[in-house]
């Protein structure tokens, strides 16, 4: 279990340091709210009610990709859920984020620009070389203690998440203590039947290692979504390449390829592949190609409607089933077949369920599922399967030898 020092232990009134992950889907440009702004809001309000004056650090998206915005949105709907101003500075660790920090008064909460825009917070490098960075050498004197809420950002070694536990007094906020015991619960768990796994989503890095840590725990995986079709790839299929203007396959690919094609070999009886994928057609309707044979270059957007009943069936015959990633763009409604067909067998059956992923959890809502269904929806996603390989978090690992 682990030795965590919780915001129950803070003096009242200081001056926090809190790394929260309100990383979000961007459509059209505009932030989505999510449930992950609702669970931080918690360990905020709390921290609020004790008089702390408060700087928040967070991320949103990955340098290059069309997500990497500013956080100015995420102030604002996190006021909302806060019901509370959230001031917001467009700076991370420059003169203004100083003079910002320096009107900062008990009951204040600020919100910095995304930090993975200050130079030393990518890439991950160790905790003692975080706390070099300029970052953390500007804002550690500036703060009492940190506050380490983000537990969906826990399995990247980046700065604001392992630089300032090694340098500064270190708590784990309500999120992170929340879903680590949660998860932990989960991976210490037995269960009397079949384990599936469902993978999907774009994040191949997050998905691959996974198949092969969890070799002992999980009986079949279910693959869709970018993963999926890597994996298709993988078994010699022309798909999974980037046509038109996707860069979701190419480099993930050159990155894992080695990967894919030993995992593929080694655990075959394992995995199930889409025999279909769907793609939208000339009318702009949703149509659908076999994957043996196919030699279409359009963006596939979904798994086929006979894969997601396929899948579905292996959910109804599981005594526990985890997804991450979606098995499709969800959040059009012409490709959210596979995945909903996948939730919807998933609260339907008497099984141990665990949702996870920041965008993934989003499907919940958007299709008006009973959360009630499942047995646990967490808002970490890459963090989560991570955890339940039992590989150590190097977030919440400094949380707990740093004190
Ligand atoms: N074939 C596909 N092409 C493009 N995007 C896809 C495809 N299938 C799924 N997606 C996208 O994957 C996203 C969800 O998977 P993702 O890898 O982002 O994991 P997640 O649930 O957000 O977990 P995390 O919290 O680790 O990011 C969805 O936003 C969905 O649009
Ligand atoms: O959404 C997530 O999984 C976390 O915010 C981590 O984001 P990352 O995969 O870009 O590090």
């Amino acid at each position: 279990m682990t030795t965590f020092r919780p915001i129950d232990d803070l003096e009242p009134g200081q001056r926090l340091l809190v790394r929260i992950d309100i990383n979000a889907a961007v459509e059209d440009g505009t932030v989505q709210d999510s449930r992950r702004f609702a669970r931080h809001a918690e360990t905020i309000h709390e921290l609020l009610a004790d008089n702390h004056a408060i700087a928040v650090l967070a991320h949103q998206g990955r340098p290059g990709e069309d997500t990497f915005v500013s956080l100015e949105e995420h102030a604002e709907i996190l006021g909302d859920h806060l019901d509370h101003p959230v001031a917001f500075v467009s700076d991370t660790c420059g003169e203004d984020a100083l003079s910002a920090i320096d009107d900062l008064e008990p009951g204040d909460v600020l919100l910095f620009e995304n930090v993975r825009m200050c130079d030393g917070e990518l890439p991950e490098e160790e905790p003692e070389t975080k706390a070099e960075t300029d970052l953390v050498r500007t804002l550690a004197p500036e703060f009492d203690a940190y506050v380490g809420d983000a537990y969906s950002t826990a399995h990247r070694s980046h700065a604001s998440i392992v630089g300032f536990p090694h340098v500064m007094d270190a708590y784990a906020g309500r999120v992170m203590e929340q879903e680590y015991t949660a998860i932990t619960a989960v991976r210490d768990r037995t269960f009397d039947g079949p384990v599936t796994m469902v993978l999907g989503g774009t994040k191949a890095e997050d998905a691959i290692p996974i198949v092969e840590q969890l070799d002992d725990t999980v009986d079949r995986f279910c693959l869709g979504g970018v993963v999926g079709e890597l994996f298709l790839r993988a078994d010699g299929h022309t798909v999974g390449y980037d046509v038109a203007d996707t860069s979701l396959f190419d480099h993930q690919w050159d990155d894992h390829r080695d990967d894919l094609e030993r995992i593929l070999e080694a655990y075959r009886d394992r995995l199930h592949l889409p025999t279909e994928l769907a793609y939208e057609d000339d009318d702009g309707e949703r149509a659908e190609v076999a994957v043996e044979g196919t030699t279409k270059e359009w963006p596939f957007l979904d798994v086929g409607a006979e894969t997601a009943e396929r899948y579905a069936d292996v959910v109804a015959d599981s005594a526990a089933v985890f997804i991450k990633g979606s098995l499709g763009v969800f959040e059009d409604e012409r490709f959210a077949d596979g995945t909903v067909t996948v939730l919807a067998a998933m609260a339907e059956a008497d099984c141990f369920s665990v949702v996870g992923g920041g965008d993934t959890a989003r499907a919940v809502e958007l299709y008006d599922f009973d959360e009630n269904d499942f047995s646990r929806i967490t808002i970490a996603g890459g963090a989560y399967v991570r955890a339940l390989t039992g590989d150590p978090l190097v977030g919440v690992d400094v949380l707990e030898s740093h004190h």
